[in-house]
């Protein structure tokens, strides 16, 4: 090789999570797992932004970051699991995604813009993302997804982590699988020809054929207008990864998340994953509801197959027929998450528990979680905002039984007869 010319794949990637609750701690020590297991691809040290909090630690009042850093524990969100030594725990956001080319997002879905607007403008041109947040971006113009937003508004690509993902569960090392949902340009996969790469299938969840084309061939830049899976083409002229780094596709983003404990499948829907995590929340608050009355397996089951319904049309309905069906019905971002979130999630506990006592779902969100969040409730009204817009409340009776139920306006006994419209 000629003096001063890097060869291809010198460099590595830099990865840097953005949160660290219940879910982001489990996320980092994963990939804190794999960069040190891959010190080919990643840089070993991984930094995980954590708000920063005080907290009572050997009887002193401590920062979190210290806590973390030196006894490689969340206590407060992830309590007894030992974090990997090479994850870093850093309270400024700005340093901690200083030179990273790989972005985590995983933190409750109200904190995300504001994140985005901090970081804007100073993370590497050519980053991509991975968010794991289970939730919809809603505003007045419509319904959007946070990796699509996260994407658009940094100006870099981002894709999306969801499945059957009780963190605390992972965190104990116990098996559970994923689905991560990547669709990026072909400029990225396409500038590495030596990369082997095997042949995908062409179902419309595994990589698009425009991507196996591009891993072939040498895309000229000229032409890096890219539509996603849904035909949407990204506002976003994205910036190429440079060729002395390992390519950003599937095979990396699968070694970056992929553990003997933890499963990943790799497709290319992001909008069925994103909204599989997003919509089984309203359907997990609706199955506490109903167990909290002491209705028992059936009504849960019938509550699950009325909400994986109402998934599928919201899907199909609002981003088009290019959401596969499959991913909900076939993936772990689906129905497995669903079934998951309806039998032990957080979502489902709370709604449980207040049915149970006679109070409402966020008095039991304040008391009993320690500071973490659920993402249902403000779902359930977000995504009731946008139907109420458009005079849809009827077509999705279940979400709108959830949300009708959180204000008050009804009760759980009436759920079968609210959502009997559906089969009506
Ligand atoms: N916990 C799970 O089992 C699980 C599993 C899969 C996906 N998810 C999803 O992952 C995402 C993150 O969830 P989580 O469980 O890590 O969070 P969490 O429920 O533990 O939430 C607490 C986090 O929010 C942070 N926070 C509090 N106030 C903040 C503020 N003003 N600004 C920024 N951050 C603030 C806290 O520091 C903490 O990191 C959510 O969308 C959730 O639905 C969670
Ligand atoms: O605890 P929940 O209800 O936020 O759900 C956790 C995960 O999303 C389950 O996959």
């Amino acid at each position: 090789m000629a003096p001063g010319l890097l060869s291809v794949n010198d460099r590595k990637h830099k990865v840097t999570v953005i949160g660290s609750g219940n879910w982001g701690s489990t996320i980092s020590k994963i990939i804190a797992e794999n960069t040190k297991a891959h010190p080919n691809l990643f840089e070993e040290e991984v930094q995980m932004w954590v708000y920063e909090e005080e907290v009572e630690y050997e009887g002193q009042t401590q920062k979190l970051t210290t806590v973390i850093n030196n006894h490689h524990e969340n206590i407060k969100y992830l309590p007894k699991v030992k974090l990997p030594t090479n994850l870093v725990a850093n309270p400024s956001l700005e340093d901690a995604v200083s030179n990273s080319t790989i972005l985590i997002f995983n933190l409750p879905h109200q904190f995300i813009h504001r994140i985005c607007s901090q970081i804007k403008g100073k993370i590497v041109p050519f980053a991509r993302g991975i968010s794991c947040i289970k939730g919809v971006n809603v505003t007045d113009e419509g319904v959007s997804l946070f990796s699509e937003w996260i994407g658009d508004d940094l100006g870099i690509y981002c894709g999306a982590l969801s499945g059957a993902n009780i963190a605390s569960e992972i965190a104990a090392e116990k098996w559970s699988e994923t689905t991560i949902a990547y669709d990026p340009p072909p400029m990225d996969s396409s500038r590495n020809p030596s990369r082997v790469t095997t042949p995908r299938s062409a179902t419309p969840n595994r990589a698009t054929s425009q991507q196996n084309a591009a891993e072939l061939s040498i895309t000229p830049l000229a032409n890096m207008q890219h539509k996603d899976a849904r035909g949407r083409t990204s506002k976003t002229k994205l910036t190429p990864v440079p060729p002395e780094f390992p390519p950003l596709d599937h095979e990396t983003f699968k070694t970056l998340f992929h553990r003997p404990y933890f499963h990943v499948r790799m497709v290319s829907d992001v909008a069925g994953v994103s909204l599989g995590g997003a919509l089984k929340n309203i359907v997990a608050l609706a199955a506490g509801f109903v167990d909290g009355r002491g209705w028992g397996d059936n009504a849960k089951a019938a509550i699950m197959r009325l909400g994986l319904l109402e998934m599928v049309k919201f899907g199909k309905e609002f981003f088009g027929e290019t959401v596969s069906t499959g991913t909900f019905t076939e993936e772990s971002a689906g129905v497995a998450d669903l079934i998951t979130s309806c039998s032990g999630g957080r979502n489902f506990r709370c709604a449980k528990k207040a049915v149970e006592r006679g109070i409402s779902v966020q008095e039991v969100e304040q008391t009993e979680l320690n500071g973490q969040k659920l993402q249902g409730t403000s779902t359930a009204v977000e995504v009731n905002s946008f139907l109420k817009r458009r005079d849809l409340e009827h077509d999705y009776p279940l979400f709108t039984a959830v949300f009708n139920i959180l204000e008050g306006n009804n009760t759980v006994d009436d759920i079968p007869e609210l959502v009997a419209k559906a089969d009506a």
